[in-house]
C-alpha cells in the first residue's frame, strides 16, 4: 500500500519529541499518515513536523483553529507554509471564518494542505451537546456544519464514521476523516460516537484517525498491522 492509498492516521499524542519520534520509528510511512495534535505541537513547535516530514511520513496537523477569520486563515497559511498535508479548523466558527481560509490557501502558490472542519467531537453525545446549549442531536448537528463547510468550499470534515453515510448522501463532495475508531475489544476511553476499521471504512470513511488503540499498545506496529490486515 503506498501512502497515497493508506486510510489509516495515527495519533501521535505523546507530551515529548523523544516519546513521538520512538513511536514513529516503530510505524512504516507507507501503511500510515501521522497526526501532531495539540499536545506535541505545543511542546515541540513546526520542528516535529519537519522531523516526521524527513522520515517519510505526509503530516495531518490538528490545532483545531478557532478564532476570528483573519486569525484562522493567517494560521492555516502557517501551517501550508509548513508543508502539512491536512490542516483542521472547527466549523462552528462559521462561514466567514471557514471561507476566510479557503481564500488565503487558494491564493498560495504550491500545493496546499487539505483543509478539514471539525463538525461535534466524537467525545461528544447528546447531553454532552445539550450541555453547551444545543438541544439537538450530534447527527443533525454534523449535517448543518457540513453544509455550511461546503458552502465555504473546504475539503472534508471530521465527524464520527456513525454520521458517514447520512454525510455522503448530504455532501458528498466532502472527504470524511473519522476519529473514534476502536478495534473491537480495545478500551472505548473518553470517545463516544465509535465504530471499528472495518464498520467505519464500509460507512464512508475516507480517513481514519487511530491514537491510542496504537500509540499505546505493546507492539504499536504489530496493531498498526492488524488494522491493516482488517481493511484489507
Ligand atoms: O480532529 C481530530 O483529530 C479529532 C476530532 C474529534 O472529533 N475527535 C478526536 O478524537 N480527534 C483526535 O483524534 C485522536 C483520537 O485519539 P484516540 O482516541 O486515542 O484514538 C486524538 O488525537 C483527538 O485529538
Amino acid at each position: 500500500m503506498s501512502v497515497c492509498q493508506t486510510p489509516i492516521i495515527v495519533a501521535l499524542d505523546f507530551p515529548t519529541r523523544e516519546a513521538a519520534l520512538a513511536l514513529a520509528d516503530r510505524l512504516d510511512p507507507s501503511l500510515c499518515r501521522v497526526k501532531v495534535g495539540k499536545e506535541l505541537f505545543t511542546s515541540c513547535a513546526s520542528d516535529i513536523v519537519t522531523t516526521l516530514r524527513d522520515r517519510g511520513f505526509e503530516v495531518f496537523l490538528d490545532l483545531k483553529f478557532h478564532d476570528i477569520p483573519n486569525t484562522t486563515a493567517m494560521a492555516v497559511k502557517a501551517a501550508a507554509e509548513m508543508g502539512v498535508w491536512m490542516v483542521n479548523v472547527h466549523c462552528s466558527g462559521g462561514l466567514r471564518m471557514m471561507s476566510a481560509c479557503r481564500e488565503t490557501l487558494d491564493k498560495l502558490a504550491g500545493p496546499v494542505p487539505l483543509l478539514i472542519g471539525v463538525t461535534v467531537l466524537t467525545s461528544m453525545e447528546r447531553d454532552d451537546l445539550a450541555g453547551i446549549g444545543l438541544d439537538i442531536e450530534p447527527q443533525e448537528q454534523v449535517l448543518r456544519l457540513a453544509a455550511l463547510a461546503q458552502q465555504a468550499g473546504m475539503d472534508g470534515l471530521v465527524c464520527s464514521a456513525l454520521e458517514a453515510p447520512a454525510l455522503k448522501a448530504a455532501q458528498p463532495s466532502l472527504q470524511l476523516v473519522t476519529p473514534g475508531i476502536r478495534p473491537a475489544g480495545s478500551a472505548q476511553d473518553d470517545q463516544r460516537r465509535i465504530l471499528t476499521p472495518r464498520q467505519a471504512l464500509d460507512a464512508g470513511s475516507d480517513y481514519l484517525v487511530i491514537g491510542r488503540p496504537i500509540s499505546q499498545a505493546a507492539d504499536p506496529a504489530a496493531a498498526l498491522a492488524n488494522v491493516v490486515a482488517e481493511l484489507g
